[in-house]
């Protein structure tokens, strides 16, 4: 799966900044990458994408100094330079790449203000489909987040092919501050979307794919414009033994083909049942799309066979498509389990709430404002102007 990965703001940023790292790591190449940002020093910060692909925007307005958490003039400051960023994709050439991936934080005032209006750029001009990854903020971080959310959420759903929620609430590590936990946080979305980019991708030199995904059957399961949720689990490896130790071993593990495929099963379903991007309810997601890569002498076909029929009855509805990738770049089997236009999702109906009550408090103290400045100034004197 090819993407044209933008990430927007400083979360987007170094969120790609890491997938780029990871993707460098692999050998692999296909990454296409823009950071964008209304903020120098966080674009100055980043340290894997290449200096050509950091856009400085919003320069006459905010000088480089960001947006200052005001997401309309992050949708401003975008709809204004928009160009600019379509012209850099265009040099950059999209005849190869599967799709759009826009990365952004949206509690914040760039990437929440910028990311929808770029997504409606690119659904308008290209045919390729436009994904966004969206951080929410956590609740500690007040009413302002999380009503920049919930503006973002609603404009980008109508222009994206998929929204790919991250609760950084729900993500913030034990004895962790949320700061100190965005590093994690940000390797645990990387896992998960260096996964998702291998379906398609041709395996190393002498490996065979089972049952493979192709980035078609991606895109399948990511259509409609809904919400997803991603699961995530691994499984170490025992390192191989020589001599009698491992002549045993392999003896043993003939034997144990059975156990293989219920090891691939039982990875599926924890990556399912466990600790999802954003919480949701299982049962109300529409499709799945179920991806296993490790060494292949630990893929099993036959366990994920059994996973997909588990998956099927776990959903609302019948679509689950599922598929492996062998590489031998990993000491760990790797499962994961996307989660298509989810509808029973808690958090984004709380944000909902949070920012109707915001909405509110602004409104009623920006009246109160007008009423006792008018009050204060009662007496009747003349302007000078
Ligand atoms: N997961 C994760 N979340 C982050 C990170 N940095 C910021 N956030 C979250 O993103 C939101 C703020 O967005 P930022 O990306 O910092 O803001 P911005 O888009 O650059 O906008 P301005 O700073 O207002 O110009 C908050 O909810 C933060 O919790 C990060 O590295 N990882």
């Amino acid at each position: 799966m090819k993407f044209f990965a933008i990430g927007v703001g400083q979360a987007g940023g170094k969120i790609l900044d890491k997938f780029v790292e990871n993707e460098k790591l692999r050998g692999s190449n296909t990454l296409r990458t823009l950071a964008v940002n209304t903020a120098r020093t966080d674009l100055m910060g980043l340290k894997h994408i290449p200096m050509k692909d950091r856009i400085l925007i919003g320069q006459t307005t905010v000088k480089g100094h960001g947006v200052g958490t005001d997401n309309k003039l992050g949708a401003k400051v975008m709809q204004e330079e928009v160009e600019t960023i379509l012209n850099a994709i265009d040099e950059r050439g999209t005849h190869e790449i599967d799709a759009f991936l826009i990365i952004a934080g949206l509690g914040g005032g760039t990437g929440s203000g910028g990311a929808p209006v770029l997504a409606k750029y690119l659904s308008e001009m290209y045919s390729e489909p436009v994904y966004a990854v969206g951080v929410l903020p956590a609740q500690e971080e007040g009413k302002l987040y999380s009503l920049n959310a919930a503006r973002s959420m609603i404009t980008l759903l109508k222009y994206v092919d998929n929204l790919i929620l991250v609760d950084n609430g729900a993500w913030k590590f034990e004895g962790l501050s949320l700061r100190e936990s965005f590093e994690k946080i940000n390797e645990e979305i990387v896992k998960r979307l260096a996964v998702l980019a291998r379906a398609g991708e041709p395996v190393e030199e002498g490996l065979v794919g089972e049952m493979v995904v192709d980035s078609s059957e991606v895109i399948n399961t990511l259509k409609g414009g809904g919400i997803s949720s991603i699961g995530y689990a691994t499984l170490a490896i025992e390192e191989k033994k020589s001599g009698l130790l491992g002549f045993l071993r392999k003896k043993k593990e003939i034997v144990d083909e059975g156990e293989k495929s219920m090891k691939i099963a039982t990875l599926v379903r924890k990556a399912a049942l466990g600790r999802l991007t954003i919480p949701c309810n299982i049962r109300s997601a529409e499709r799945a799309l179920v991806l296993v890569a490790g060494p292949p002498e630990h893929l099993d076909r036959k366990g994920l066979e059994k996973a997909k029929l588990w998956l099927e009855e776990q959903i609302a509805g019948v679509e689950v498509r599922a598929g492996d990738y062998p590489t031998r770049r990993t000491k760990h089997v790797a499962a994961l389990v996307v989660l298509a236009n989810v509808t029973d999702v808690p958090r984004v109906k709380e944000l909902q709430r949070l920012a109707a009550e915001a909405k509110e408090e602004v409104e009623v103290a920006e009246r109160e404002r007008i009423e006792k400045t008018i009050e204060l100034f009662d007496e009747d004197i003349e302007p000078l102007l």
